[in-house]
């Protein structure tokens, strides 16, 4: 039996220029913000960084869940939970010792959480599980907002679960990328419990609506 799901709604496709009213239209509906950070050097595009994080901390009291992906998590991490970040995730391609990073950013008062790219097999990491509260599954490539949803990257979801399961740790398993209203449910009965959406929440219309929707559609299938 998993939790009920989190919708994380990815301000990477908000308006960036508006970001404070952005997050204020999902206040009530979305469960935690997604920010990514991206350095242009872990992935190819340049986003927003700690000074962003520490302002828009304080235009909202919604939990921020930071994916960082960026080289050298371990230098920069700690600053965003310091800066009040609910849950902080760093790539397992970009740091050499995620248990002690994981350490770190629970020691600051943040959750700790792992991120597993497109390329990456889940198997490596399994064992890491106890020390993590997150573990994200990329369901695209990391690094651009809008791709397509990669059905096979539901084999790792699948692997995580069972693994969450067996042990009967308490770790939320996030999927992020491209996830929709067409591919959320394939993602919950996979075994993610939380939902990273961007395209598909600050895309439409009514983007409190949209995760409603999303929030359905994933509790359709627990
Ligand atoms: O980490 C990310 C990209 O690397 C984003 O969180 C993700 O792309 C969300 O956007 P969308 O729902 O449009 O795919
Ligand atoms: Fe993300």
């Amino acid at each position: 039996m998993t939790p009920s799901p989190i919708i994380a709604p990815s301000i990477l496709a908000a308006d960036f220029a508006h970001l404070a009213d952005e997050v204020r239209a999902i206040e009530g509906a979305a469960d935690w913000v997604h920010v990514d950070v991206m350095d242009n050097h872990f992935v190819p595009n340049l986003t927003i960084g700690l000074p962003v994080v520490q302002s828009l901390r304080k235009a909202t009291s919604l939990p921020f869940d930071v994916h960082l992906m960026i080289t050298d998590p371990e230098r920069w991490a700690p600053g965003y939970a310091e800066a009040g970040a609910y849950n902080v995730t760093f790539h397992a391609e970009a740091c050499e010792d995620p248990v002690h990073l994981a350490k770190t950013l629970r020691a600051a008062g943040a959750k700790a959480g792992l991120a597993i790219d497109r390329d990456t097999p889940v198997e490596p990491y399994l064992e890491l599980l106890p020390y993590v509260d997150t573990v994200l599954i990329m369901t695209i490539k990391a690094g651009f907002g809008g791709q397509r949803f990669l059905p096979e990257m539901l084999d790792k979801v699948r692997d995580v679960r069972r693994r969450i399961t067996a042990k009967d740790l308490s770790v939320r398993l996030e999927v992020d990328g491209g996830i929709a209203a067409d591919t959320i449910a394939r993602a919950a009965e996979a075994g993610a419990d939380a939902f990273v959406a961007g395209t598909a929440v600050y895309g439409a219309e009514d983007p409190a609506e949209a995760i409603r929707k999303l929030r359905s559609l994933a509790e359709g299938v627990s």
